[in-house]
């Protein structure tokens, strides 16, 4: 059986059941529950802290989980990222408050808050400055009125709290994070992984892409489909008026508009947009 780690609260928890509940698994009802067995997949999900994922992963005890990008770099299990699932977005960046910092190397010899200090110490050794990183569980954004820190490294995502908390980030990013599909580096595949990693990606697919449908002349349909070219190819069929044939085909979701748009210029016309409900691709 699939030993699947799946985060048991915070921000990606719900999210990451979502997936795996779109991708045909069964998901725990109750937010207490540690385990639960698919067993018409075959699969078994433990719930379990984000930050603890990639540990239990990289030691082989589980075969896969999902956790961010961002505490599977500060874990430095020996774990590896398979693909991105596009929720749990967030960037980490360095703050201070307002006004009082413009560049990294303004952070020689200062305090630095944070509950990701892997990802920190890395990022300054590799920029040749020199700090002291705090480690801090969470509310990193207070240390600094608190006296601990002079500055912070958090994960930012709409940046509400660092404004509220009067601070300001500076610096490039340090990373952009995401939620990911992790297994054990090096390992090999375990027993069922490809049918769960081939039922994640169709879920991906499924939400990046719809359906288009448009009629066409015959003379167009070249230019057309080059606007359309599909995942692997869009299929034509003949229509009962002369001159004109259908064409289906997948597009990514966020360009279908103007997709619609240049069709319509070139002649299509009847042009449907539908949501997929689930694919193999
Ligand atoms: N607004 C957000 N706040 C916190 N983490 C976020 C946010 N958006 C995305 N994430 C991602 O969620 C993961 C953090 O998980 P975690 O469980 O610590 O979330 P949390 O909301 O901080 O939960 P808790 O505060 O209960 O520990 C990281 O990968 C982080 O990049
Ligand atoms: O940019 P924003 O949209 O404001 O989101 C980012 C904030 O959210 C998270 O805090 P959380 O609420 O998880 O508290 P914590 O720091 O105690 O974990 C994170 O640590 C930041 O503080
Ligand atoms: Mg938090």
């Amino acid at each position: 059986m699939l030993r699947v780690a799946v985060p048991n609260k915070g921000a990606l928890s719900e999210a990451a059941s979502q997936i795996l509940a779109e991708a045909g698994y069964r998901q725990r009802r109750n937010a207490k529950d540690l385990v639960l067995v698919d067993a018409e997949n075959d699969v078994e999900f433990f719930y379990l802290r984000p930050r603890d994922i990639a540990v239990y992963v990289g030691e082989g005890t589980l075969d896969v989980g999902i956790t961010g990008r961002d505490l599977l770099l500060d874990s430095a299990a020996s774990a590896a990222e398979q693909v991105g699932l596009g929720f749990g977005r967030s960037t980490f960046r360095f703050a201070a408050p307002t006004g009082t910092m413009r560049t990294i190397d303004e952070l020689e010899g200062k305090r630095i808050a944070t509950s990701y200090p892997v990802i920190v110490q890395d990022y300054l050794r590799g920029r040749g400055v020199s700090a002291s990183v705090v480690r801090l569980d969470g509310a990193v954004e207070s240390s600094i009125r608190l006296g601990v820190a002079d500055a912070i490294a958090d994960v930012v995502e709409t940046g509400s709290t660092l404004r509220q908390a009067d601070l300001a980030v500076f610096g490039d990013p340090i990373l952009s994070s995401e939620a990911v599909l992790i297994t054990r580096a090096g390992a090999e595949e375990p027993a069922g992984y490809e049918v769960f990693k081939r039922r994640l990606d169709s879920v991906l697919v499924a939400r990046t892409y719809v359906m288009m449908d448009y009629d066409i002349r015959v003379e167009q349909v070249e230019r057309a489909v080059e606007l359309t070219p599909g995942i692997e190819s869009p299929t034509v069929s003949p229509l009962h008026r002369e001159g004109w044939v259908a064409v289906r085909s997948m597009v990514p979701r966020d360009a279908a508009q103007k997709i619609m748009d240049s069709l319509y210029g070139l002649g299509a016309r009847g042009i449907l947009v539908t949501d997929i409900l689930a694919c193999r691709v």
